[in-house]
């Protein structure tokens, strides 16, 4: 069990988090937010790579601010940052084998065959050889998420996970790390409302370095209920609407006029707690 609690990291004069309580268990949460409200912030505390200003993290009864606690912890977490700094002429082997030396995987045999594991894990077995600077985006990023499932972690931390996958990348993604989930805490971070519907039993929305929604994504959704439109005409009032590959507009907020109720998704829960519908 994690628990987070009443954590602040300030930048300047910028409060990145502010009082941020949370507690995670096994599973897969799902962490939403607009751009800066303080997903990469969480996750960096959490991961241990930052340190926050106040308020404390227990992680499996370790607390991460304590050196010696900081080290044990890391030996339980597997972390893909939001830009993973890789060494271009490294092939995909010697990168994730990098990794797991600073991991403390002494014994090469042993090492080898864990490395060997993970990029079987994302796929990646025939690309072992390949320099890390002729793999494609997605490949890369399967490559940083090969090398956070080193030593089989209890903590997974993904930050925007799923970026740069194409869709059929994405399916196999999101069937690998449910099933990391079934016994492992795993949180991550996205953008992308399909993949928490598709992926996550929990759902936490930030905002400006606090909680404002913490459930199941289809809690998330109901937020929406009674909200979602469909018609045939545009809506007159400026409220958020698209037109729909059929040709009919789907509208978020107050029903334009002649309009059926639709039943709302994560993505529309998510944009009427953030008050982005009328
Ligand atoms: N190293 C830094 N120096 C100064 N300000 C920072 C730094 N890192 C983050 N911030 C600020 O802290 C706030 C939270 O940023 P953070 O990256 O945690 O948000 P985020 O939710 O991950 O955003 P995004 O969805 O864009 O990745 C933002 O206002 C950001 O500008």
């Amino acid at each position: 069990m994690i628990r987070i609690k009443d954590l602040t990291k300030t930048y300047g004069r910028r409060a990145a988090l502010d009082g941020l309580t949370l507690t995670l268990g096994v599973g897969v949460t799902g962490l939403l937010g607009p751009n800066g409200a303080g997903k990469t912030t969480l996750l960096r505390c959490l991961a241990t790579t930052l340190a926050p200003d106040g308020g404390r993290i227990d992680a499996y009864g370790l607390d991460p601010s304590h050196p010696v606690q900081r080290t044990a912890l890391r030996r339980r977490l597997g972390y893909l940052p939001q830009d993973p700094g890789f060494y271009p002429h490294f092939t995909a082997f010697d990168l994730v084998d990098y990794v797991a030396v600073l991991k403390e995987l002494t014994d090469a045999r042993q090492r080898h065959a864990e490395v060997r594991r993970v990029l079987a894990e994302v796929g990646l077995t025939d690309r072992a050889g390949t320099k890390v600077r002729r793999l494609s985006g997605g490949m890369r990023q399967r490559l940083a998420l090969a090398q956070a499932l080193l030593g089989d972690p209890d903590l997974l931390i993904l930050d925007e996970p799923t970026v740069g996958l194409d869709p059929e990348q994405r399916m196999s993604f999101r069937a690998l790390v449910s099933r990391l989930g079934e016994s492992r805490t795993v949180v991550l971070s996205t953008h992308q409302t399909e993949d928490v519907a598709a992926l996550c039993e929990r759902v936490v929305v930030l905002r400006q370095g606090g909680v404002v929604f913490d459930g199941t994504p289809g809690a998330l959704a109901a937020v929406a209920e009674g909200r979602v439109w469909l018609s045939d005409a545009a809506p007159e009032v400026s409220t958020l609407f698209w037109r729909t590959a059929d040709g009919r507009y789907r509208t978020l907020g107050e029903p334009p006029p002649a309009a059926n109720p639709a039943a709302p998704g994560v993505e529309d829960g998510y944009l009427m707690l953030l008050g982005e519908a009328a």
